[in-house]
């Protein structure tokens, strides 16, 4: 957090390499941003100006949105450093983590890691941003895997709180407990899965982004009304309820019903998942049977209730669309 903590190493300063800078500088931590991309001479610090004019952009940005004074804008400007692949080697002396944030193609990924495994310590902790690729392919790329995991963070990176990391079988626990903890240090919510396509939120988003299009496609709704029925709807429920709380809520047996009639009339994607079913048969559909994907026993569920009614409410409040009490005789 001070100056003599080891700087986070960032290579790749696109979108996600800049956001992730600004993540940990805002949080004190000191950040080297490299750019691992080979250039004509003179093209590198060409490119390190551009980066950190688009850095003091987005500082700017943050300072009119009353997160950054003056002065804290300096000081976290200050603790960026940004290097080409040339003269990156000195700020890896002392790293202990390093994200990689080149661009989604498995070769560029694949030279960035065969160039880092020279650079790095050996047991500095590697984590790669990549939306798509498996944990386990990548780390085929990395000399000692035991150190490489990935971390998906969300864009935009400064403000999301969601860094979801995926682990293959030979990702070091301690790897996975050391990026965990830095990660809750500014503030992020880390979130362990498999090493799976899609890690948790694009693959759910996918389903949902592809449904919305096909909407669009099919003369359904508009644009509009596909999007306001998502920020009053979809969007605000799920920002208060899981969506394997909100099956409980409403019960697995209806998921399971309004599945099939959806299947009858729209398409097999609709089908209901086997442990639907299963939770049918043995009755475990949510709240109601004290049992679903969570276990009620001896949870207060009024006491439950009313807590997630009261994030309700501050939400509702800050989107301005709290039910007007008698509404009606307002002229
Ligand atoms: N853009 C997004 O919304 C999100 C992206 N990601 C992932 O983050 C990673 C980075 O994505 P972005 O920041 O969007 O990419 P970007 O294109 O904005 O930035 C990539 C950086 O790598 C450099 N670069 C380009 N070609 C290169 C090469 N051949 N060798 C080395 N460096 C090269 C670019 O100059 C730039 O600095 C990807 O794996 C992507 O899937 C993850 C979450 C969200
Ligand atoms: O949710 C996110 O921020 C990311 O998972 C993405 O949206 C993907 O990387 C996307 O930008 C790829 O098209």
């Amino acid at each position: 957090m001070n100056d003599s903590s080891p700087p986070i190493c960032i290579i790749g300063a696109g979108r996600m390499g800049e956001g992730m800078a600004v993540a940990f500088s805002y949080a004190g931590f000191s950040v080297t941003l490299i750019d691992l991309k080979q250039r004509l001479a003179g093209d590198a610090e060409i490119y390190c100006h551009e980066v950190r004019s688009s850095l003091e952009a987005e500082l700017l940005s943050l300072q009119s949105l009353g997160l950054l004074t003056s002065n804290q804008l300096k000081r976290v400007n200050q603790r960026i450093q940004i290097c080409s692949r040339e003269t990156a080697k000195p700020h890896f002396a002392r790293a202990e983590l390093i994200f990689e944030a080149v661009p989604e193609v498995l070769d560029i990924k694949r030279s960035c890691f065969a160039w880092l495994s020279e650079q790095c310590s050996p047991d500095a902790i590697i984590a790669s941003t990549t939306s798509t690729f498996l944990v386990t392919q990548l780390a085929e790329f990395v000399s000692n895997p035991r150190r490489f995991v990935n971390a998906h963070w969300l864009n935009p990176a400064m403000f999301m709180p969601l860094v979801e990391i995926s682990r293959s079988a030979t990702t070091s626990e301690h790897v996975v407990q050391r990026l965990s903890s830095m990660l809750r240090k500014i503030g992020k919510v880390p979130v362990v899965c498999a090493p799976v396509a899609g890690y948790i939120v694009p693959r759910l988003q996918a389903l949902v982004m592809n449904e919305a299009a096909r909407m669009v496609e099919e003369g359904l709704a508009t644009a509009e009304e596909i999007d306001t029925a998502v920020n009053v709807g979809f969007g605000l429920r799920f920002s208060v309820l899981g969506l394997l709380e909100f099956i409980d809520w409403g019960g697995g047996d209806t998921l399971f019903y309004g599945s099939k009639y959806l299947v009858e009339q729209l398409s097999p994607r609709f089908t209901s998942p086997s442990i639907i079913a299963e939770h049918m048969h043995s009755h475990r559909n949510g709240m109601r049977d004290g049992q679903g994907f969570y276990n009620y026993d001896g949870v207060n569920l009024s006491q439950y209730k009313k807590q997630r009614l009261e994030q309700y409410i501050q939400r509702l409040e800050l989107m301005g669309k709290m039910p007007v009490f008698e509404a009606s005789s307002e002229s």
